[in-house]
């Protein structure tokens, strides 16, 4: 990186319950250290590293737009970007919340901020990674992880509102807050219907329960919905599991959680495109990235897009 160079990096100081900023402070004590130039634009409310990340891509300069934060700040960050005058500004990284499922489904390999926001600096070309994109009649979003219709985004709706999220964040217990409200859910998320369609055809489902549109395997802080997806094949993956109760519901979660059997289970369907469209006929909680959706009527249409990444990670695909 030439000297003159600037790091300009978004940070929510409030994402992984203060992880992010203890990220921030190693990394600016190192740029200081170093004499790097930077300055950190702090998000103060929802939106704003969507709108801090446009300006900055606006500005089109050489600078490096760093992010800190978890996959929320990242998907707004990329949104932002995307809307801007040069979509094609990269973005770097350096996870700081309390699921960070988009760095475990990238496979980054460097958790040491310090050693991470080095290897950024070093990156001559940015590493292209898939991103999803859905769009309605009323909203258009890219998304880095995922989006899900019913079951896990009720998981995420409770987890959310629940008192001990915090107290387990801060006993860095963010997957067991997740993990404790799966139970609540349990009593409360009924099966709903769901149309999906995808080249010239159609699949009903009368009781759709889980319902996930997703560009790597993980969700929730580390649960593998789909083993098989990966954010470099230039597809997107959907995974629908119909509603079972009792023992049957048991049995595939421990699937779920072990080997990943759960998508050879008779109640899981399970696809690998470019292009799909849900439809769902009653009211569902979303998700897109662990962040709350409300609850809708969803009529989505998804496809497979792309984005650069100051990121040190490979394409095995
Ligand atoms: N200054 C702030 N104070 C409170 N909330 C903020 C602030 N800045 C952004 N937010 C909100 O933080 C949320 C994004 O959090 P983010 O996903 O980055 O962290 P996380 O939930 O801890 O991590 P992860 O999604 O990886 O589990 C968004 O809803 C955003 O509106």
């Amino acid at each position: 990186m030439k000297k003159t160079e600037k790091i300009e990096i978004i940070l929510n100081h409030h994402a992984g319950n203060g992880r992010a900023q203890k990220a921030c402070n190693k990394v600016s004590n190192f740029l200081t250290q170093q004499n790097i130039p930077y300055e950190i634009h702090l998000t103060k409310c929802n939106g704003d590293g969507q709108r801090i990340a446009k300006q900055l891509a606006n500005l089109h300069q050489p600078n490096k737009i760093v992010v800190i934060g978890g996959d929320g700040t990242l998907n707004q960050a990329v949104n932002g970007v995307k809307a801007s005058s040069y979509p094609d500004t990269a973005l770097g990284y350096i996870p700081g919340g309390s699921g960070n499922d988009f760095c475990r489904g990238i496979k980054l390999k460097i958790k040491d901020p310090v050693i991470l926001i080095q290897a950024i600096l070093s990156l001559k070309t940015p590493q292209v990674i898939d991103v999803g994109k859905a769009s309605s009649k009323q909203f258009s979003h890219y998304f880095i992880n995922n989006i899900g219709i019913g079951f896990d985004a009720s998981t995420v709706y409770y987890t959310n509102h629940s008192e001990r999220k915090e107290f387990l964040n801060r006993l860095g217990l963010g997957t067991l807050s997740y993990f404790t409200n799966l139970l609540k859910v349990i009593k409360r998320q009924k099966a709903f219907g769901l149309d999906v369609n995808y080249q010239q055809q159609q699949k009903h489902f009368d009781s759709a329960y889980i319902v996930v549109a997703t560009n790597h395997p993980y969700f929730g802080g580390g649960f593998a919905i789909d083993p098989t997806a990966t954010p470099f094949n230039h597809h997107l993956n959907l995974v629908v599991v119909k509603k079972i109760t009792g023992l049957t519901f048991a049995k595939l979660m421990t699937k779920l959680l072990t080997d990943g059997s759960h998508l050879k289970d008779k109640n899981v369907w399970h696809i690998e495109k470019k292009q799909f469209e849900l439809k769902n006929y009653t009211k569902q909680h979303g998700q897109m990235d662990g962040e709350e959706l409300n609850q809708h009527e969803f009529d989505f249409n998804f496809e497979i897009s792309q984005h650069p990444f100051w990121l040190p990670v490979k394409n095995n695909f």
